[in-house]
Parts: structure tokens; sequence; C-alpha cells
């Protein structure tokens, strides 16, 4: 495997206050992966960027990017990551090509008026490159942060809960541009507590709680791993009870004898392939069925079942 870009050794934080918010986290990122963070509010998320970018003092542990040591070798590292935070934070009365070109310069590249354009135009803010971003809509707002953390043409770039509260259609248009990105070779790590966005966007997904890592891997294997498949079937008749060749299948009967519901695993072996067994036994026993409905498990439904439910609507 490549030497990953990023690698996170025993990571802790500790507030003042006492608030461990981050607790022995181990984390690799893989070049030119999108890797979703994906965990209840205040897991650590963002105490987890802040402490990549420089915003946060860990109290204990280990981070190196692209081979250099964070502790030692800051300004090296971090002029290879961008960060697109939550919310913009100065910069209001600043016209959007102003604060573009101010970041562009923070890590030490030079001045490059034609990127900047080709970034603006990019994220369809070069009509806007001379108003003030206080004048601008959330959404263009959101578009400037990301330019912004563009613009020293990061390796690697973090978007914390790029997504947060915004409509439909602009959250489309974000993950076209993400997607859009990683194309360019960049490594991305987004931060989210849409589930929906981690199952669209990336190729491994690592779940946080009360500071601590519980599960990171691939976004396939998790869901074919963890997930379920449930099938259900409405028979022509009512059945007493399940014959022995049905009985073998994860089935119960349910509505009064006039309903078969399925339920298993969605990995190798289960799901699609075996309510296609069971449908065959069906025909074969003799049971008649007027409707099949089957669906997989969503992300979310295993993100669920690993926080329960509470704590996901929280
Ligand atoms: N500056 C701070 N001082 C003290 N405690 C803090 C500070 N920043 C964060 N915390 C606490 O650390 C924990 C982790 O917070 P963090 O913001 O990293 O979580 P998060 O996963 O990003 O949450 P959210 O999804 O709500 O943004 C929380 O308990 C939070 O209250």
């Amino acid at each position: 495997m490549h030497e990953p870009v990023l690698s996170i050794r025993g990571l802790t934080k500790t507030y003042r206050g006492g608030t461990r918010a981050l607790d022995n986290v181990d984390l690799d990122i893989r070049k030119g992966e999108i890797f979703a963070l994906l965990g209840p509010n205040g897991a650590g998320k963002t105490t987890l960027i802040g402490a990549v970018c420089g915003l946060v003092r860990p109290t204990g542990g280990t981070i190196a990017a692209f081979g250099h040591d964070l502790a030692r070798d800051w300004r090296a590292a971090r002029a290879r990551i961008g960060l697109v935070p939550q919310e913009l934070s100065t910069d209001m009365f600043e016209t959007v090509r102003r604060a573009v070109t101010y970041s562009q310069g923070l890590f030490g590249k030079r001045h490059d008026p034609a990127r900047i354009e080709e970034i603006l135009r990019g994220l369809s803010l070069w009509d806007k490159r001379d108003t003030q971003i206080r004048a601008l809509s959330g959404g263009m707002k959101r578009r400037v942060l990301i330019a912004k953390a563009l613009a020293h043409e990061p390796e690697l770039l973090f978007l914390d809960e790029p997504t947060a509260g915004v409509d439909v259609e602009l959250r489309k248009g974000m993950w076209d541009q993400i997607a859009a990105l990683k194309e360019r070779g960049v490594t991305i790590i987004l931060t989210t507590h849409y589930i929906e966005e981690a199952e669209e966007m990336a190729d491994r997904v690592g779940i946080i709680r009360g500071g601590r890592i519980l599960m990171v891997d691939e976004k396939h294997a998790m869901m074919e791993r963890l997930g379920t498949t449930e099938a259900v079937i409405d028979l022509s008749e009512p059945l007493a009870a399940l014959p022995p060749a049905i009985a073998a299948f994860p089935v119960e009967l349910a509505g009064e004898g006039m309903r078969l519901v399925y339920r298993g695993g969605s990995g190798a072996g289960g799901g699609a392939a075996e309510v296609a067994r069971l449908t065959q036994a069906l025909t074969r026993t003799g049971i008649a069925y007027t409707s099949l409905d089957i669906h997989d498990s969503s992300l979310e439904d295993i993100f669920v079942g690993l926080l329960g439910a509470q704590e996901v609507s929280a």
C-alpha cells in the first residue's frame, strides 16, 4: 500500500474543563480517497480536523501528513492541507476575489490570478468576484469557503459539514464539486451527520462517537458486512404454519398467516440471492404469492443500529 497521506496515532484531546473530545484515535488516510467521518453531535469530528489543521493543540499522540510530523514540521505539512470550515467567520467586508487571493498567499504560494479565476469560475463565483462577501447568499458564502480552501492548491482537503443546512439542490451541486476535486487527485476528508452524504460520496467511512473511532471500513464492505435484506411476501392463501422447506430460511409468518417476512444478511449467500431461493422453494411447496417487496438496509440503518436511534437524531 502507498504511504498514507495522513497518519494519526494515539491522538487524544482533553479540553480545559475536562471534556475528552478525542480518545486515543488511530487513523490512516489513503491518497486520493474520499473518507467520510460520520458521527453524532459532539463526537469529536471538528476537534479531529482542528488538530490536523493546527487549530487545536492535541493533549497526546502524533499526526504525520505527507511524511511530516505536524508537531515538528507544521508549515511544510499545512501548506499541502486545505480546510473548509463550517462557517465563515471573517472577511465579510472583503470582495470574493480579494478574500480568495489572501488565502492563496497564506501558505507561501505566489499570487496567481489565472488560478484564482479558474477556481472562481469552477464554483460559479466569477460573476460575484467584486461583490462583498456579506452581500452573498448562504450557498454562495459556502462556495467562497471552498474557493479559499482551494486557493493554495491543497492535496488534502478537509470539509467540515460541507452541506449542513443547505437545500437539496445545492447539496447535490456540492457533491459534484467534491467529486470533481477527487478526479483531480485531491484526497478528501469530510465530516457529516448526513448518512446519505457518506453513502453517496465516500470510498471509506469512519464512525466516531465519544472521541473514539468505532469502525473504519470501505463503505461497500461495511454495508455488506453489517447490512441486512428484508423481503415481504404477500401470500394468496393464509398459512397455519411454515412447512419445513420454508422454515429453513430466516422467515417469519405475519399478518395472520397471509404474509412471509424474510430478514437475512445482505452479504454473499444472503440477501437477494437467498430471497430468490426462497421464492423457488415456495413454488415447489405449492405456496402461491401475490407480491414480493425486497429492500437492503442503508448505511443509515447500520449507523442507527451501531449508535442507537436516539443519538443519531440528537
Ligand atoms: N473549545 C472547547 N472547549 C471545551 N470543550 C470543547 C471545545 N470544543 C469542543 N468541545 C467539546 O468536545 C466535544 C467534541 O466536540 P466537537 O466539536 O469536536 O464534536 P463534533 O463531532 O464536531 O460535533 P458537531 O457534529 O456538533 O459539530 C464536545 O463534547 C464539545 O462540547
